[in-house]
């Protein structure tokens, strides 16, 4: 089979770069196109050179439909609204699309949902092995423990994240609540400050920190009467997300449209 050609969003990003380096030396896929915004400083630029991978002879561009002519995937690591109108192009184009963006809101998710009817669309708000071998354990844990354990979720970033809670740790507050057979929106407590009085039955907290460099800590504390029992996770390179995404747009190549996890590509369900 011929390479899997692939548009890369995001492209001058920390992810971005990540990807398009590990597209250079990934033998059966190639960079077709290295997308951003219209206002990037990195138009223009060669994206192998702008990703520290040397240089693959492809400009920067903020150019989607042109790019969509002459590929097959599109690995999108950017911003929100790019994503939906990447999807929406996807959709048209019958190409796969790799979503790891993250701080999609129910609307975002609708119009990518909607996408998926044309195209196959892999989304995750963690891409890597280990965050997904993690939902799995929650998911059994939460379930297994019962809801006298109090169940909270500690994440921390880089100073740099926009998003809050993080995907990642709202993945793993899904798989929590699909644990304990209840709803993630009506159980969640994504703040606390003041007189708050005491815990609700059942909630599950989110805690954010940032700070650094950090690449992107989770933990969910499970906190029972007299024990507690803390299942963590801590990703020291970007390399493990841009791996998994890669992996995922390989994956997707050929299969009929349909929203798709993670979990499907990595068969951790
Ligand atoms: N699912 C997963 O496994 C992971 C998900 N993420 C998520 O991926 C996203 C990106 O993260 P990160 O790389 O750290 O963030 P960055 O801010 O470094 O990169 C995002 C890039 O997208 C660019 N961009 C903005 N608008 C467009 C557009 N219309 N078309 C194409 N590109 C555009 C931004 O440009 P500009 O700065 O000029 O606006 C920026 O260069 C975040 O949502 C993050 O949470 C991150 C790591 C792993
Ligand atoms: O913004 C990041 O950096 C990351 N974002 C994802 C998230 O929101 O969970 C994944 C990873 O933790 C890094």
């Amino acid at each position: 089979m011929s390479d899997m050609r692939l548009i890369v969003a995001g492209a001058a990003g920390r992810m971005g770069c990540a990807v398009i380096e590990l597209i250079a030396k990934t033998p059966g896929v190639s960079l077709a196109a290295a997308l951003e915004g219209p206002k990037s400083p990195a138009l223009g630029q060669d994206a192998g050179i702008y990703a520290g991978a040397g240089g693959l002879g492809i400009a920067i561009s903020s150019d989607p439909l042109t790019a969509a002519l002459d590929a097959d995937g599109i690995i999108d690591f950017s911003t929100p609204h790019a994503s939906i109108e990447l999807a929406a192009l996807a959709a048209q184009a019958r190409i796969v699309h790799v979503i790891g963006t993250t701080g999609l809101s129910a609307g975002d998710r609708e119009k990518i949902a909607a996408a998926a009817n044309h195209a196959a669309i892999v989304q995750s708000g963690n891409m890597s092995l280990g965050i997904n071998l993690l939902a799995s354990l929650v998911e059994k844990v939460a379930q297994a423990l019962g809801p006298e354990f109090d169940i909270e979720i500690v994440e921390m970033h880089h100073r740099m994240k926009v998003d809050a809670p993080s995907g990642t740790a709202l993945l793993l507050g899904e798989a929590a609540a699909r644990g304990r057979a209840v709803s993630l929106a009506e159980q969640s407590v994504r703040s606390r400050d003041g007189h708050t009085g005491a815990r609700a039955e059942g909630a599950i907290g989110f805690a954010t920190l940032r700070g650094g460099t950090v690449v992107g800590d989770h933990s969910v504390i499970f906190a029972g009467p007299g024990e507690r029992l803390e299942l963590t996770h801590k990703a020291e390179d970007r390399t493990i997300f841009a791996r998994g995404a890669l992996r995922a747009a390989l994956w997707a190549r050929g299969r009929k449209p349909g929203l798709y996890a993670m979990a499907d590509v990595l068969g951790v369900k």
